[in-house]
């Protein structure tokens, strides 16, 4: 809560307006009813130091009052929240491009998605519904105290303990009984939006191998999970408001008690009996608002708890900001070792490489031992256990991330296409780049054509064209968006590995005629691919 309070800091001017007008906005809807009591006692002959149209005028101010009041704290307090989800969702962009890539590998995209999308989307609660009902609740709550013991020190002390009951001892005893099951909640969802995100993936798997009822149960099953959690948090919900319900019943009877002691003892009369009744009974408002709050915030804290956890997590490799002259693009890499945290053994155990300017090193050996961990490694995805990986003799890990970036490019086993035109999707190569430029990376990768006999060329959207894209096609845009970034050094991780052998051959042809004076990297298991090499680098285990 501190943490999130923390968040707020700038915007704390607007907050004071919030808690000023729903302060004197609560008082105002409280004074409707109490100038009626008032008014009915001075009816009754009792004097209460108005007359009956200052009261009723008193009474028809306040009504209006209270509707510009409630409108300046709800405009003031939304203001608020949705500025701060701006900032938070800010943040956690900002967080997840530091983690990327090495630290997002790992992670689960559909829970990702529900912390960006509806976790944040919570934290309004907090922000437009809890720390201003709070401070507007504890100033309300002690100005009455203070009125109704004014009236008779019993009702002031009476007050407060109910008020303290229903405004935080129930709010707290409920928060602390129903935490868990919030927590579990938000888990259980997002590991459902992330099934349900994997079998839309894997669709043609599950299809293919009859996995579609499994799947179906197994939906199913996540579903009434989610449904069981939320029956527990609704049940806890509605016990909680019949216990606030009940004590503020208590507290009205208790005051009706104490009121006709007060009245046959002859220390009050019976308009002031009458004024606290009423005044107690419509000054609940602020301190309830607390008490059905506490239900949201055991969601909301356990948002903001996954939020955090992403803030928090620290990433593989630190971004170095600043420029860099490479000269050469000479790499060494000098007795390098290299393990994930969560592996026992080393993966990578002393390797040793000199890849000079120009060269063309094919990275070879058996399936599952390091070879495409190197190259993340030469692109600084993750940083060496010891021993070192040095550009133009600097470790990379001194070498600004923007220039690293600018010294290289990827091609991967899958070129991913954005919901975007062509063009679009080969300029994220270098977005810069004139269309005369597009056209002829295009060209050298041996894709115009193709693009051409589109109806739209290079406009067409990716996805208008559906799954209709074969994989040789979506490689060639790959090397076309690698070779309009036109950077030193080229590393292609299994480029060729789903394509048939003309198209294999065609994205060779392109390599091999583009890449003369680049130095490429290449990781393969084909010796086809393998054999515009002029290098070999054999990894074993
Ligand atoms: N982020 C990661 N965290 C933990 N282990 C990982 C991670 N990425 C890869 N590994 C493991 O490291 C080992 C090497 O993986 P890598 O992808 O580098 O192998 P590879 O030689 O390229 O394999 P292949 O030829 O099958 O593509 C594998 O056992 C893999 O499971």
């Amino acid at each position: 809560m501190a943490r999130l309070i923390k968040v707020l800091k700038p915007l704390s001017p607007i907050m004071v307006i919030t808690i000023f007008f729903g302060v004197i906005g609560y008082l105002a809807s409280m004074s409707i009813m109490t100038f009626g009591a008032v008014a009915v006692s001075e009816k009754l002959g009792i004097d209460m130091g108005f007359t009956l149209s200052q009261a009723i005028s008193i009474i028809i101010a306040c009504a209006v009052l209270r509707g510009v009041l409630r409108y300046i704290e709800q405009y003031s307090g939304h203001y608020i929240a949705f500025r701060i989800l701006a900032i938070l969702r800010d943040k956690v962009y900002k967080a997840l491009r530091r983690l990327a890539p090495a630290k997002l590998e790992t992670k689960e995209k559909g829970n990702l998605i529900s912390i960006i999308t509806s976790d944040i989307e919570l934290l309004e609660v907090f922000y437009a519904h809890t720390i201003a009902p709070i401070a507007i609740a504890i100033l309300t709550s002690t100005i009455i105290i203070i009125v109704l013991f004014n009236i008779n020190a019993l009702f002031g002390i009476l007050s407060a303990v109910f008020y303290i009951l229903v405004g935080y001892v129930i709010p707290v005893l409920s928060s602390k009984l129903g935490n868990d099951a919030g927590l579990e909640y938000r888990d259980e969802f997002g590991k459902t939006n992330s099934f349900l995100l994997d079998s839309l993936r894997g669709i043609k798997e599950i299809l293919f191998f009859g996995e579609g009822d499994r799947r179906l149960e197994e939906i199913n099953n996540n579903s009434d999970r989610l449904n069981s959690k939320s029956k527990v948090i609704k049940s806890h919900e509605g016990l909680i408001r019949a216990i606030t319900d009940l004590t503020i019943m208590i507290a009205i009877l208790t005051f009706l008690f104490a009121g006709i002691f007060l009245y046959r003892d002859n220390d009050i009369n019976l308009g002031e009996v009458l004024v606290a009744l009423v005044l107690l009974s419509s000054s609940f408002g602020p301190v309830v608002a607390l008490s059905s709050l506490s239900n949201n915030l055991i969601h909301t804290f356990a948002c903001a708890q996954r939020l955090f956890d992403i803030l928090d997590e620290v990433p593989a490799v630190n971004e170095i900001e600043g420029d860099m002259d490479l000269k050469s693009n000479n790499i060494s890499i000098e007795d390098m070792n290299f393990n994930y945290d969560s592996r026992e053994n080393e993966l990578l155990k002393d390797v040793n490489l000199q890849i000079n300017k120009g060269d063309k090193v094919a990275i070879i050996g058996p399936s599952g031992c390091g070879k495409s961990t190197l190259i993340k490694l030469i692109m600084r995805f993750w940083d060496v256990t010891s021993g070192s990986i040095s550009i133009d003799n600097k470790r990379i890990d001194t070498i600004p991330s923007k220039i690293l970036r600018k010294n290289q490019s990827l091609v991967s086993q899958e070129t991913f296409l954005f919901n975007d035109t062509i063009e679009n999707n080969i300029k994220i190569g270098n977005k810069d780049a004139t269309h005369i430029e597009v056209v002829n990376a295009c060209k050298k990768a041996s894709i115009h054509e193709f693009i051409m006999a589109l109806p739209k060329g290079y406009d067409t959207n990716v996805g208008e064209l559906g799954g209709n894209l074969s994989s040789g096609e979506r490689q060639r845009l790959g090397i076309a968006r690698a070779f309009l970034h036109d950077a030193p050094v080229i590393i292609l991780d299994e480029p060729t590995s789903n394509l048939d052998i003309l198209n294999e051959a065609e994205i060779l042809r392109s390599i091999n005629d583009e890449c003369k004076d680049k130095t490429v990297i290449m990781v393969s298991h084909r010796k086809s691919s393998v054999s515009i090499c002029d290098k070999k680098k054999e990894i074993v285990f």
